[in-house]
Formats: structure tokens, C-alpha cells, sequence
């Protein structure tokens, strides 16, 4: 039996011994909602370290390597991508939503779970669902600056929504309403963030060791090409060409680090071979399990505009030249990197202008010019990225507190 904690931002109530916190939430597809997720579950666990916290995802996202290696349990749902599903496809929508949202339901129930989160993916919109055919307090996280149809729909089944960005309040129902969280970022991007703004020497010890662990050659400004959780291949190929360039000027200040994604390493590593054959200008590797010591390595970070790469960016202060996947539904990761273009911390870069050529021209002014870099550093402005992971596990347990205000009228209310 869970002994009532001594809870910091204490918000649940505590009138006689009851289950322990169990939370499920709802994230999957790409690293951008599971990430958040992760940051959240270990948020909760640091508040209430006998929470119960399970996650609801597909059989075809990243979460089915992600989730079980933090060592949360998965079920998954039968559930079809919002925006494919519209064209065509679009009457099987409800049907399939309906089918997920009793799947997330009897997860629910066999959890003896308080509250359900939807972080984005294609489960968050079922768990959502899923917690109104169980009668149970849901809150719904957007992350990006535009909100994508499945949160859209999912804000309308619950009168709590959390915001990574407040641009995003207005196109959300129920927006005027939602708290401006920040994005879940991991405790150790967190904590990179905090040492980069106010520990400098600590700072350049955690770098040094960064650069050692990446095999950055010595003195080499690190570039580093990471396409957002699946890779980019327009990325990938501007970054094999910048390499070949940079290799035949002989230069031996740079130094490329390209995060491919797995189905593009062997392609990019030929490729490679072929203009830099001993690695000594550019490296390529499938995934970076560390994304804090490839911040804290980094001088310059060349990347899509995913809506969690843009709040680890704003939180490292790492310099960035921002292409967004132009077709992003609504051109949200245009949006997400306005964050950080009008803070004067990134660059915008089209797609379609990106090519080695494109990218040289860019980062060879910036990287000849210490002074403009560290002023995108300072440009950085960190926002509550780093503690969003807490503020939105106070706000999951307020909701599953007995006599928190979880029971709304909208959630009481039947969705057929
Ligand atoms: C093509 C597409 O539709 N992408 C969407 C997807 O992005 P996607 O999931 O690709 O990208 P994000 O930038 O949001 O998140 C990537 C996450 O993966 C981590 N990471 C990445 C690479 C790596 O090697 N190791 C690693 O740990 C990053 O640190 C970050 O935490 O979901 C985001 C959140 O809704 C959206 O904003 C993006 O538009």
C-alpha cells in the first residue's frame, strides 16, 4: 500500500490509504511524442516512485524498441495514421478509432488506471478515447506549434490540454483554456542545459568528454546532420556531399556527424567511402542513443523541425540551420522552427534549396565567426522545456487525485 508522499506541488488528496498513481500513456510513431512520453513517466516516478505508468502505442512505431528499453510495459492498439486516413480511407477512421479507443479502455481498466495521457502519435487520440469509455480524467499534450488532427480531435474529448508552445493555443479547442507546460525534454538534456548556461567550466569538461566519446578529431568544429528520429535522406545526401567538399579542400577543422536513421546507414556509409574514405571528414551511424553529448559535441546542429528536437535545441542553446519537412501536415515544422529562427538561435534553410553546395555556403561564414555562434547561444531562450516533464506530472496527478475536478461534465458524457 502507497504511504501518501510528501509531495513537492503537492496536489493529490489524501483522505485514506489508496492504489498506488497508474498513469497510461498514449505516444507512439516517432521519437518526437515518445521521447515526451519517457520524460513524463519518469517525471511521475521521481514524484511517486510506486507509480504504475504503462504505455499505449502501434506495432509499427519506434515506441516498440523505445518504451520496453526504459522499461515500461507496451500494449498495443489497431490504430491507422489520422492524416493517411483521410483521403481515401477516410470513412474507416471511426470505426478504427472506436476499435483502438475500447482496445485503450481495457488497458485502462487492467492497469486500474486513474488517468490517461495523449502525447501525440497515432495511440494518443485512442487513449483519450479509451478514457471516456472508462469514465476516467484524460489530458492531452500538444507538442508541436500546429496541432495535428489527431490532438485536435483528442482536445475536443477533454477539457485538459498541456502546450509545448503557446502558438499552438489557438487552433486548439479548448486552447484559450490549456497551461503553456514547455516540451518534456529528458533529465539529461535538462540538466545539459542548466550546466551549458551556468556552469561554463563544467560545460567544457562535459564537451571535451563529448567530443572523445564521438571521435570528433582534435580542434575540429562538429557539424552535426541528425534528421529527426527516422533520419532525413535530403539530410543525409547534402551532408555525404558537404563532407566530399570539405574533404577535397583538404580541411581538417570540420568534422561531420550524419544520423542517418537505420534503413539509410549502409547507403550513406558507400556513399561516404566514396569522397572520404577514412572517415577523417565525416562519420555516419544509424541513431544516437546520446542526443546530450551529440549537443554538448556539437558546434552547429543541421536538422529537421521536429517539435522535440526544436525545445532540445532552445534548452542546449546549441546553434542550428533548421530544414523542415515541407510536408509535414500543416506545414507544422515550419512553425516549430520559427521558435528558434525569431529568437535569432537557428537558421531557416528550405528543403528544396538544401544541397551540399547550399549547406557549405551557410556554415562556412558561421563557423569562420565565434562571435555570431555564441550570440545563437545566447539567443536560446530555454523556455520551461527543462521543467516541463515535472509541470505536467503535477498536473496528471492533480487529475488523478479523488477529489480533483477530473470528473468534468465532458468526461461523464458518453462519445457515441
Ligand atoms: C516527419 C515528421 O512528421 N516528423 C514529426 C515527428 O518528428 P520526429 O519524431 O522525427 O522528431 P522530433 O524532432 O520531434 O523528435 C526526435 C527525438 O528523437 C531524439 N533522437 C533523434 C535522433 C537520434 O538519433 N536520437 C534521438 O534520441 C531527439 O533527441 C528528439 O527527442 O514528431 C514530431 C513531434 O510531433 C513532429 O514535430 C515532427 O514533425
Amino acid at each position: 500500500m502507497r504511504t501518501p508522499p510528501d509531495r513537492p506541488g503537492g496536489d493529490r488528496h489524501h483522505t485514506a490509504p489508496q492504489e498506488p498513481l497508474s498513469v497510461v500513456i498514449g505516444a507512439g510513431g516517432t521519437g518526437g511524442h515518445i521521447y515526451p512520453g519517457l520524460a513524463l513517466a519518469e517525471a511521475l516516478r521521481r514524484a511517486e516512485p510506486d507509480a504504475v505508468i504503462s504505455f499505449v502505442g502501434t506495432e509499427r512505431g519506434l515506441e516498440t524498441r523505445l518504451v520496453p528499453q526504459a522499461g515500461y510495459p507496451l500494449h498495443t492498439l489497431d490504430m491507422i495514421p489520422f492524416d493517411r486516413a483521410l483521403g481515401a480511407r477516410r470513412y474507416l477512421l471511426p470505426a478504427a478509432l472506436l476499435r483502438a479507443g475500447a482496445q485503450a479502455r481495457a488497458v485502462l481498466r487492467d492497469q486500474r488506471a486513474q488517468v490517461a495521457v495523449g502525447m501525440g502519435g497515432y495511440a494518443s487520440a485512442p487513449a483519450v478515447v479509451g478514457a471516456r469509455l472508462a469514465g476516467l480524467p484524460s489530458l492531452v499534450h500538444e507538442s508541436n506549434a500546429v496541432p495535428g488532427r489527431a490532438n485536435r480531435f483528442a482536445a475536443r474529448l477533454t477539457p485538459h490540454v498541456a502546450l509545448a508552445f503557446d502558438r499552438s493555443r489557438t487552433h486548439l479547442s479548448g486552447g484559450a483554456d490549456a497551461e503553456t507546460v514547455g516540451m518534456p525534454i529528458a533529465a539529461p538534456l535538462a540538466q545539459l542545459g542548466r550546466t551549458a548556461r551556468t556552469d561554463p567550466g563544467a560545460f567544457a569538461r562535459l564537451r571535451e568528454r563529448a567530443r572523445g566519446a564521438l571521435r570528433v578529431p582534435p580542434g575540429a568544429r562538429l557539424v552535426l546532420v541528425a534528421g529527426g528520429s527516422l533520419g532525413a535522406d535530403r539530410l543525409t545526401r547534402a551532408a555525404v556531399e558537404l563532407a566530399g567538399h570539405w574533404r577535397a579542400q583538404r580541411r581538417d577543422d570540420v568534422h561531420v556527424l550524419i544520423k542517418t536513421g537505420p534503413a539509410a546507414l549502409s547507403g550513406a556509409r558507400a556513399r561516404l567511402a566514396a569522397v572520404d574514405g577514412d572517415e577523417r571528414t565525416a562519420r555516419a551511424v544509424a541513431y544516437l542513443d546520446r542526443m546530450d553529448l551529440a549537443y554538448a559535441a556539437s558546434d552547429v546542429v543541421i536538422c529537421r523541425a521536429g517539435s522535440a528536437t526544436v525545445a532540445e535545441l532552445a534548452t542546449v542553446g546549441v546553434p542550428a540551420v533548421l530544414v523542415p519537412y515541407p510536408h509535414a501536415p500543416g506545414d507544422h515544422q515550419r512553425h516549430n522552427a520559427r521558435v528558434l529562427t525569431e529568437q535569432g538561435a537557428g537558421l531557416l534553410l528550405p528543403d528544396a534549396d538544401t544541397s551540399g553546395d547550399s549547406l557549405a555556403a551557410l556554415l562556412e561564414p558561421l563557423l569562420a565567426d565565434p562571435r555570431r555562434l555564441a550570440a545563437m547561444t545566447g539567443a536560446a531562450d530555454p523556455g520551461t522545456h527543462g521543467a516541463a516533464a515535472d509541470l505536467l506530472a503535477a498536473r496528471v496527478r492533480a487529475l488523478a487525485a479523488p477529489t480533483a475536478p477530473s470528473r468534468h461534465p465532458r468526461e461523464e458524457r458518453s462519445i457515441a
